[in-house]
């Protein structure tokens, strides 16, 4: 399986049409990769907090009918990043979506953690509550997104629902990047299954973004690693090592507490 994260520059200079043409040619210029991901709120800008107000919208709607366009250009599953999701009785979440290869939505998950302590997200968005995987690629993805990534019970729920593989879209902080590469691996060691981690490069609403987006195998070792800048990771891989890894090495097995929720 191919998979192709979109590491892509977090620039919010160019107005938003411009910006979602970008990323939409960008993902229909991955022909022939499996997999294609994109960062957390690429067309909103994830620090650009004090434009989310104008900026939210039904999920339903030009950004999406984009994505759906390039996935079935492409003929990829495409984790399109994720969205601000405006709903109906005005709430706002910070929505992952998973289109399949004709286009259609396979999955939505509103991020469970919201970042910023009492500002920022966690003062302006509601806060997710489902957890999600997605059946695709022959195996089941769990979906998590930036601050979620300091969550390992989110994580243990996922793996409790049958994840193989972790999809992470975030838009990390350089000034954290040490703690980005080191949680990635640290969730694909205690959970053995595949990390696909994509971050956003450049800088946004004054913030220096991390880059160094990562797909992490599921004995932890680092299989592909962005730089700092604008970039598409490419590698290949076969999810089905999970169930090696886990049999050969089976700590799971070992667990004597249940994860908190079900
Ligand atoms: O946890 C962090 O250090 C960064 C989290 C973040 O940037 C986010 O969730 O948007």
């Amino acid at each position: 399986m191919r998979a192709a994260l979109i590491q892509l520059d977090g620039s919010l200079e160019a107005p938003l049409a411009e910006r979602v043409e970008r990323a939409a040619g960008l993902v229909r210029a991955q022909r022939g990769a499996d997999l294609v991901v994109l960062p957390e709120l690429w067309a909103h800008g994830a620090w650009a907090t004090d434009s989310w107000a104008e900026s939210a919208a039904p999920l339903e709607g030009p950004v999406l009918d984009a994505l759906r366009h390039a996935a079935r250009e492409t003929g990829c599953v495409l984790h399109g990043g994720s969205l601000l999701e405006r709903l109906a009785d005005g709430r706002v979440f910070n929505t992952a979506v998973v289109l399949g290869p004709d286009g259609e939505l396979l999955a939505t998950y509103r991020k469970i953690h919201r970042f910023g302590f009492d500002a920022g997200e966690a003062a302006v968005l509601a806060a997710g509550e489902d957890v999600a995987t997605v059946d695709a690629l022959g195996s089941r993805l769990g979906l998590a997104t930036c601050y979620d990534l300091r969550f390992p019970e989110l994580f243990r729920v996922l793996v409790d629902r049958g994840a193989q593989a972790f999809v992470v879209a975030a838009s990390w902080p350089a000034k954290r990047r040490e703690h980005w590469s080191l949680l990635a691996r640290a969730r694909a060691v205690e959970d053995q299954a595949w990390v696909f981690a994509c971050g956003q490069a450049g800088t946004q609403a004054g913030v220096e973004l991390a880059g160094g987006s990562l797909v992490v195998d599921p004995w932890g070792r680092v299989v592909a690693e962005a730089g700092t800048g604008e970039q598409v990771l490419e590698v290949e891989v076969d999810l089905g090592e999970v169930e090696g890894v886990r049999a050969g090495f089976p700590v799971l097995r070992d667990r004597r507490l249940s994860s908190a929720t079900d």
